[in-house]
């Protein structure tokens, strides 16, 4: 057993309200005192979505941001915050591992997969260009389930506490992703509530990703080279992203407006962003937003900054092609203004190939290009298996 190990200790599966004694508990850093224009959310109370009427009142309530600001929060979701602080932990824990470690378990880029530990030093070995402004450490974990690599292939701090991160990103899915999928259907008034659910039913293939995520405070000279960004205005390309937070400020989100507006991590919440691939599901209706992180606020930018995410994508056979009979999408006109595909598009194929392109532009895309902020990266613009992508400062 790695040394590491010794200190962290094996906890049963469904471990609600029953997590072990003596963990070195992980601790929230203060929040923010700056002055900085917060992003007004909505906040679906999920606790409500089995009451009479509870979810078709959620869909009411969630309506005006899936089409216009693609971002909101949930909260009450049945998963403790000691869980979650447990999981910020094992993530703390992970990546103070020595980097020799770490890179035994290292994504293997070339077959554009992005599973596993990412960090400067593994696109070095990729001859991605390196620079002392990329401080970003990832260990992405697949769903639980007999397509990926077993248990045994992770190093041993994953194995260790592996029952306990599959009955968290499985709860995270019954609890959160699924009744957010029937939401989405209500929104779109679709006779089948289970439609966009059935689409990404945890035991089926699909790229979907649970992950631990490490920016590194940087020095004041390296941010102002860096524009004073961690990275850069985008979408993501699943479908819809999930981000457990701690206080470090630093996530921003482009509002109508043309600026950007931070985006606060409020206790008890997990941040939920709409992705590209449920837009594209949509057609465009439900809007992927763009958003980026800065660096902190002045108070806080000396702290590291951790992240728990769940990139969620619909199953790998999924047909990329716009819900029919929306009665929705009908009255807004949406059909009308949809170009026909010629040829069909699969989940896998798209998030493969888009997977390819941001590896292949890798230091483009997280490099800020000249322009305000907010302005489109008109040199990054691709099409990406017939599907336009854009990234912005
Ligand atoms: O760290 C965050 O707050 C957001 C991260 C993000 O946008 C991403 O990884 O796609
Ligand atoms: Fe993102």
């Amino acid at each position: 057993m790695a040394p590491i190990a010794l200190d962290t200790p094996v906890i049963d599966a469904h471990p609600v309200n029953k997590l072990p004694k003596g963990i070195t508990p992980y601790s929230q850093t203060p929040e923010t005192t700056a002055d900085v224009d917060w992003a007004e959310l909505v906040n679906l109370d999920l606790s409500k979505f089995d009451l009479p009427g509870g979810k078709e009142a959620l869909a009411q309530q969630l309506k005006y941001a899936v089409h216009n600001v693609g971002f909101f929060y949930v909260s009450d979701f049945g998963i403790s915050q000691e869980e979650v602080d447990y999981q910020f932990h094992l993530s703390q824990e992970f990546f103070s591992l020595p980097l020799e470690e770490k890179l035994k378990y290292a994504a293997n880029h070339k077959a554009a997969s992005y599973n596993g530990y990412n960090g400067p030093h593994v696109y070095e070995a990729d001859k991605t260009e390196h620079h002392p402004r990329h401080n970003i450490e990832v260990y992405n974990i697949p769903k639980f389930t007999p397509d990926f690599p077993a248990k045994e292939t992770h190093p041993q701090l994953i194995q260790t506490n592996w029952d306990t991160i599959e009955s968290f990103a499985k709860r995270v899915h019954t609890n959160v992703v699924e009744r957010l999928m029937k939401i989405f259907a209500i929104v779109l008034e679709l006779e089948d509530e289970d439609y966009f659910a059935k689409k990404h039913d945890y035991e089926k293939k699909g790229e979907d990703h649970m992950r631990y995520m490490l920016y590194h405070s940087r020095s004041d000279e390296v941010n102002k080279e860096a524009k004073e960004l961690y990275s850069t205005g985008h979408t993501d390309l699943g479908s819809i992203t999930l981000l457990f937070r701690q206080p470090v400020a630093g996530l921003q989100i482009l509002s109508k407006d043309g600026k950007y507006k931070w985006v606060k991590a409020v206790p008890g919440t997990i941040t939920v962003n709409i992705a590209d691939t449920l837009s594209l599901l949509s057609g465009h209706y439900f809007k992927s937003s763009i958003h980026r992180v800065s660096v902190p606020p002045p108070d806080q930018r000396h702290f590291d900054r951790h992240g728990i995410l769940f990139f969620i994508r619909p199953n790998n056979d999924v047909l990329v092609e716009v819900v029919k009979n929306s009665p929705l999408l009908k009255r807004e006109g949406v059909y009308e203004t949809l170009e026909e595909r010629e040829d069909p598009l699969d989940v896998a194929t798209w998030v493969h190939e888009r997977q390819k392109h941001i590896f292949a532009s890798g230091y483009k895309i997280v490099t800020p290009g000249e322009g305000q902020d907010g302005d489109e990266r008109s040199n990054l613009e691709a099409v990406i298996a017939g599907v336009k992508v854009k990234y912005w400062n």
